[in-house]
């Protein structure tokens, strides 16, 4: 049976990236998806905006929506102090294998926990199932239709405190128009707009920073 696309991106890492070191394994995957095929990962121009976001906030608690191979869970990850944890949801089970994998081979697998299946199942069990009180960081990247309903979903779920960061990737390509509308109107979020372009494109996307405020 042929190779998914997905199992070739993890081959070349294993081949060509060097375990134990994240950097390595994230410049490799933008190597393979910049020059042989391209892929939904975050890349290094929005990877550079995630990593500012990151830093800035030193968050505890992380959640990601949208793990695809674990690029951009590789990014967290290695910035993250000991003691901190991301807490990653994929879909896809065949793509939640591959980051598994891309994880344990970067190193950071003692900070990353992979939770398969929908965001709308996983995100009611992260207090009680995963030991979660409020999330001081959420990444989202999954489907774009699911980012307003997820934010909604977790507020519901008193999962945001004052101060919690949102960061939205895609909220121009493929876009994410509901989202922008509902942040840029709610007067609990405070909104930041970071123009740039699609992973491994030249063309235009945003990255959109939303502050809860309680
Ligand atoms: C419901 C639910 C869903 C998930 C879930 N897990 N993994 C994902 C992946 C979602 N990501 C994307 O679809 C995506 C697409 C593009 C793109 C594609 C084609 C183009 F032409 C241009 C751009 C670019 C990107 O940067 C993206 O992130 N969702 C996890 C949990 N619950
Ligand atoms: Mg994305």
């Amino acid at each position: 049976m042929n190779q998914s696309k997905e199992q070739r991106i993890l081959n070349f890492v294993l081949q060509n990236a060097v375990r134990g070191d994240p950097c390595s394994v994230v410049d490799t995957i933008d190597k393979y998806c910049s020059q042989k095929e391209w892929a939904m990962n975050v890349g290094c121009e929005k990877g550079l905006i995630l990593d500012k976001t990151v830093e800035e906030i030193k968050p505890s608690v992380v959640l990601e929506l949208g793990t695809y191979c674990g690029y951009s869970a590789i990014r967290i990850a290695r910035l993250l102090k000991a003691g901190a944890r991301l807490l990653t949801v994929e879909f896809n089970p065949e793509f939640a294998a591959i980051a598994k994998q891309m994880i344990e081979f970067a190193g950071v697998q003692d900070k990353v926990n992979i939770l398969e299946g929908p965001s709308e199942e996983i995100i009611p069990q992260l207090k009680k199932k995963y030991e979660v009180d409020t999330l001081d960081f959420v990444f989202l990247d999954h489907w774009k239709d699911r980012y307003s309903p997820d934010t909604i979903l977790l507020q519901e779920c008193n999962l945001l405190r004052k101060g919690s960061v949102l960061l939205a990737d895609n909220v121009i390509c493929p876009g994410a128009p509901e989202f922008l509308k509902y942040i840029r109107n709610n007067p609990s979020f405070q909104c930041t707009n970071y123009p740039a372009h699609l992973e491994y494109m030249e063309v235009q996307d945003a990255m959109e920073k939303a502050v809860f405020l309680g």
